[in-house]
C-alpha cells in the first residue's frame, strides 16, 4: 500500500512506453494520477499544463552525453516547477548523474532498481513536503559537514602531489589521501602504459581487498574478463564516470561475492586524462563501506580531484621520460661508445675535480697511464672489427679490477688513464702492476692475448691536470722503449 496518501501527480519521462508500463505496476498506486512523456519536450509541456509532485526522469537506453537528450533534459530540469525529481540510471551509463545535476538537485537510483526500492524511493520523495523537508538548520549543518570533508580531501590530495618523487611513488601517496575520504575503504590507480597496456599502478587498502588478486593480474587489465563489469575497467575504457551502488548490480556474482566479503557497498570510478578532453590515461577507483546519494558537489569535486591527479601523473610521466633523456645525453656526452669508458673531455674534467678534492682534503690521488702494445699489428692482423672488441674487452677486464671509486677514462685510440682516489704512488704501482697482469693474462675474443705498458704517478700537491697527464705519459714512453708489458713510476 502507498505510503503517500492519494492526490499525488506523477509524470514519468521514458521513451519507451513498456518502461513507463513497469514503472506504474511497482509505483502506481504512490499516485492519484501518473502520466507518461516520450521525451523532454513533452514533459515541459506537460509540466506547463498542471501541478507534478515528482518528476521521474528514465534515461535507460540513452547514451550520456547525446546532446539532443542533453539540452532536451536540462530544460525540462529547469523548469520542474519545484518537483522534486527522481532520475533512474542503468549502471554503466552513471555518467548522467553529474550532467543532470548540473540543472539542478535531484535524487537517483542506479538500475536495475528492485520494485521495492523503487516504490521506498518514491515515497520518499512524495513523503517530504508532507513531513517537512529536515528543519533549516540541519539541512546547513549537513551541507557545511559535506563541504568540509570535500576541502579536506582536496587538501590531502594536493599534499600528496607536493611530495612526490616519482609516478609510483605520486600514485601510491594519493591512492592514501583519496582513503581519507569518509566511507572508502579501498582506492586504486590504473594507469596506460605507453604501448596501450592499462596496470594497476597503485593501491591502498583498508579492508584487506587485493585488486591484482581480485583481478587474477596487475597488469593488461583490459584483458580481464571483468573488463564491462568492473567499474574501474569500464571507466578507463569508456572514459566516463562509473557508480555502482551495490555490488550484484555489475552482473558478476563471484564479484560481487568478493567485494561483499570486504564490505563494499559502492564503487566510485573516474577515468583519468592528461588534460581535459585528452587521451585516456587510465582510471581512479573509490570503493565506500556504505552506499551514498552523491551530491552535486561531490561529484563536481571527485570530477575535479580526477583531473589535478591526471595532470599530476602525466606531469610526473613526462618528468620521468625527461631525466631519463637527459641522463642518456649526459651519458652520449661523457661516456665512450665503443668501450663504455668515460671519454676524454669528461676524464679531464673529473681529473680537475679530484686534484682539487685531494688538495682540499690532504689525501693522495695516483694517476696511471697505460696504452696498449703493438695494437697496430692487431688491427692489420685481425682487422679493425676484431680491434674494436680486443679494446672492449682490455676496458671490461680492467673495471673489473678497479674500485668503484677509481675511474677509467678512454684518452685516445689505445690509451687510457686510470684516476685512482686516496692511492698513494707505491700503492698506485702496485695497482698497475695488477692490471698489467690482468691483460697479460686474459685471453681476447678473435686474436692473441695483448700486453698493456703502464706510467705512474702520485699527483704532488700543487699540480695540476696538464703536468701529472705530462708526467705519466713520459714514464709510459719509458715503459715502451723498456721493452712493453711493464710499470714505469714518473719521476
Ligand atoms: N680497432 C681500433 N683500433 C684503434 C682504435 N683507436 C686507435 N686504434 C689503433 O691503435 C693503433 C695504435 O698504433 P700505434 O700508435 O702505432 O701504437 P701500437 O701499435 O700500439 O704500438 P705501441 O703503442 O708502441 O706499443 C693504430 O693502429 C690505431 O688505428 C679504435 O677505436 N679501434
Amino acid at each position: 500500500m502507498s505510503q503517500s496518501g492519494p492526490g499525488h501527480t506523477g509524470l514519468f519521462v521514458h521513451p519507451d512506453a513498456t518502461r513507463y508500463q513497469h514503472f506504474r505496476a511497482a509505483c502506481g498506486e504512490a499516485f492519484a494520477r501518473l502520466d507518461a512523456a516520450s521525451g523532454a519536450g513533452g514533459a515541459i509541456e506537460r509540466m506547463a499544463r498542471g501541478h507534478v509532485d515528482l518528476l521521474v526522469i528514465d534515461v535507460a537506453g540513452c547514451l550520456p552525453g547525446d546532446p539532443v537528450l542533453v539540452t532536451g533534459l536540462s530544460m525540462l530540469l529547469r523548469t520542474r516547477n519545484g518537483a522534486p525529481v527522481l532520475v533512474l540510471c542503468p549502471y554503466g551509463h552513471t555518467a548522467w548523474l553529474p550532467e543532470l545535476m548540473a540543472h539542478g538537485p535531484l535524487q537517483y537510483r542506479i538500475g536495475p532498481v528492485p520494485d521495492a526500492a523503487l516504490r521506498g524511493a518514491v515515497d520518499g520523495l512524495l513523503r517530504q513536503p508532507a513531513n517537512g523537508p529536515l528543519n533549516a538548520q540541519q539541512q546547513l549543518l549537513d551541507k557545511e559537514r559535506e563541504l568540509r570533508e570535500l576541502l579536506t580531501i582536496q587538501r590531502s590530495v594536493q599534499r600528496a602531489m607536493a611530495h612526490a618523487e616519482d609516478s609510483a611513488r605520486l600514485a601510491e601517496q594519493l591512492c592514501a589521501a583519496l582513503c581519507s575520504f569518509p566511507g572508502v575503504r579501498h582506492t586504486a590507480l590504473l594507469l596506460q602504459r605507453p604501448d596501450g597496456e592499462l596496470r594497476l599502478l597503485a593501491e591502498e587498502s583498508r579492508n584487506h581487498l587485493d585488486l591484482g588478486g581480485l583481478l587474477g593480474r596487475e597488469d593488461n587489465l583490459l584483458a580481464s574478463p571483468l573488463r564491462d563489469a568492473f567499474p574501474p575497467l569500464l571507466a578507463a575504457s569508456a572514459g566516463e564516470l562509473v557508480l555502482l551502488d551495490a555490488p550484484a548490480k555489475m552482473g558478476d556474482p563471484a564479484l560481487a561475492l568478493a567485494l561483499h566479503r570486504r564490505d563494499v557497498q559502492m564503487v566510485l570510478a573516474l577515468p583519468l586524462r592528461g588534460e581535459p578532453g585528452g587521451p585516456l590515461l587510465g582510471a581512479i577507483s573509490l570503493m565506500f563501506d556504505r552506499s551514498l546519494q552523491f551530491t552535486r558537489e561531490q561529484f563536481a569535486c571527485f570530477a575535479s580531484l580526477a583531473q589535478f591527479i591526471g595532470f599530476a601523473l602525466a606531469m610526473s610521466e613526462l618528468r620521468g621520460r625527461n631525466d631519463a633523456l637527459a641522463d642518456r645525453l649526459t651519458q652520449l656526452d661523457t661516456r665512450d661508445p665503443l668501450t663504455g669508458a668515460i671519454n676524454r673531455r669528461a676524464g679531464e674534467a673529473l681529473l680537475d675535480s679530484e686534484i682539487r678534492r685531494a688538495r682540499r682534503y690532504g689525501i693522495a690521488l695516483a694517476v696511471i697511464a697505460f696504452d696498449i702494445d703493438n695494437f697496430r699489428s692487431v688491427n692489420d692482423v685481425y682487422g679493425y672489427p676484431i680491434g674494436d672488441q680486443a679494446l672492449r674487452a682490455v676496458v671490461a677486464t680492467l673495471q673489473g679490477r678497479l674500485r668503484v671509486s677509481d675511474t677509467l677514462a678512454r684518452m685516445r685510440g689505445e690509451e687510457f688513464l686510470v684516476i685512482a682516489t686516496h692511492t698513494t704512488a707505491a700503492d698506485a704501482r702496485k695497482l698497475a702492476e695488477k692490471l698489467r697482469g690482468a691483460i697479460a693474462g686474459t685471453p681476447l675474443p678473435g686474436c692473441e692475448t695483448v700486453t698493456i705498458s703502464l706510467g705512474v704517478a702520485q699527483v704532488a700537491p700543487d699540480e695540476g691536470a696538464l703536468t701529472v697527464i705530462e708526467r705519466v705519459d713520459t714514464a709510459l714512453r719509458r715503459a715502451k722503449r723498456a721493452g712493453r708489458n711493464r710499470v714505469e713510476l714518473a719521476d
